[in-house]
């Protein structure tokens, strides 16, 4: 409640001034009534309401942050409630009957505390608006984050699949061949075995940006697991698809990685298959470019 007070002090004193400012002209102006004569069902309606709305005043003003919708609405409220107030108080005091002002002070308020409201609610709106966009985007971030591989800038398995579903059915509505690359390390366990965890991570991630650099702009390529990468290739055919997995190899085999510890050499080997879709589903897609790897696999990997 302090802070309630002391971040909203104007706003709840102008309330309390006129609310007792209001009371003061009445009995300056006019009579008590007697009890008898007080209609107890207005003053329940309006007294009721005028309190209503200074309820709705104090949980608007605890609930939000301070700015302009809270500075709208919570004047708006002010204002009804003050017209709410000085409407019951004529249930107690009698008006002499040449007395206009008094309507005016009971009915001027209400529009505008409306008017201010309605402003009020429309920034609402505004900022609601505004947040729900905020957070759509988070949630798009936290979901495209998923699907990023968690060691090099690429994306996963997971959006490879979807990817692919997608390029699949483009290729096919344009009627334009689309074609899969694997491009797997050779022996990359000795690399671990040999220089440790942390230098394979550098490894897979020069891997990583050395492929990129050899694709085209609309190539995509991803991580599939461990030290197996694909690549997918709009409108190419196999040919071509072929062409550019032995150049992706080539690639590899000429990359110049140096340890972190002593600086040597790491002499780096891939093995490459490429297939052009059929009409199949990306799974089928991805079975046939795994098996064509397998079988490209230098024969002593095969064997083991
Ligand atoms: N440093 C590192 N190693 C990984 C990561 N993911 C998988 N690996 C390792 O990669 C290796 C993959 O092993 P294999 O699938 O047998 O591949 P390989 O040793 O290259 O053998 P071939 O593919 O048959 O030539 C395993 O030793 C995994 O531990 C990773 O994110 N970082």
């Amino acid at each position: 409640m302090k802070s309630l007070l002391k971040l909203h002090a104007m706003t709840l004193t102008g309330l309390v001034l006129a609310a007792n400012a209001g009371l003061l002209i009445y009995l300056a102006a006019g009579d008590i009534m007697r009890w008898a004569e007080i209609n107890w069902m207005d003053v329940a309606g309006e007294g009721g309401t005028c309190l209503i709305l200074c309820g709705w005043l104090i949980m608007l003003l605890r609930g939000r942050p301070a700015g302009r919708v809270t500075r709208l609405l919570s004047l708006g409220l002010c204002f009804t409630a003050f017209s709410m107030w000085m409407d019951c108080l004529d249930e107690f005091i009698r008006l002499p009957a040449e007395a206009i002002w008094d309507n005016w002070l009971e009915t001027a308020p209400m529009p505008v505390g409306m008017l201010l409201m309605t402003l009020g609610m429309y920034h609402l709106q505004q900022e609601q608006r505004a947040i729900s966009e905020q957070m759509r985007k988070r949630e798009q971030r936290l979901r495209d984050h998923r699907l990023f591989d968690n060691l090099t800038p690429l994306s996963g398995a997971q959006y490879l699949r979807q990817h692919l579903q997608q390029s699949l059915v483009q290729a096919r509505a344009e009627q334009q061949p689309l074609s899969v690359v694997a491009i797997d390390l050779d022996d990359f366990s000795l690399v671990n075995q040999r220089y440790g965890q942390d230098e394979g991570d550098q490894v897979l991630q020069a891997v990583a940006q050395l492929l990129l650099l050899n694709l085209r702009q609309q190539d995509m390529l991803c991580r599939l697991a461990g030290d197996r990468f694909v690549a997918v290739l709009p409108n190419t055919g196999e040919h071509q698809a072929l062409k550019m997995a032995g150049e992706l190899r080539q690639s590899v085999a000429s990359l110049a990685h140096r340890s972190q510890h002593h600086g040597e050499r790491l002499q780096l080997c891939a093995t490459v298959a490429a297939v052009m879709a059929l009409d199949e589903n990306e799974a089928q897609l991805l079975k046939r470019l795994n098996l064509a790897l397998a079988c490209a696999k230098p024969r002593l990997a095969r064997s083991a």
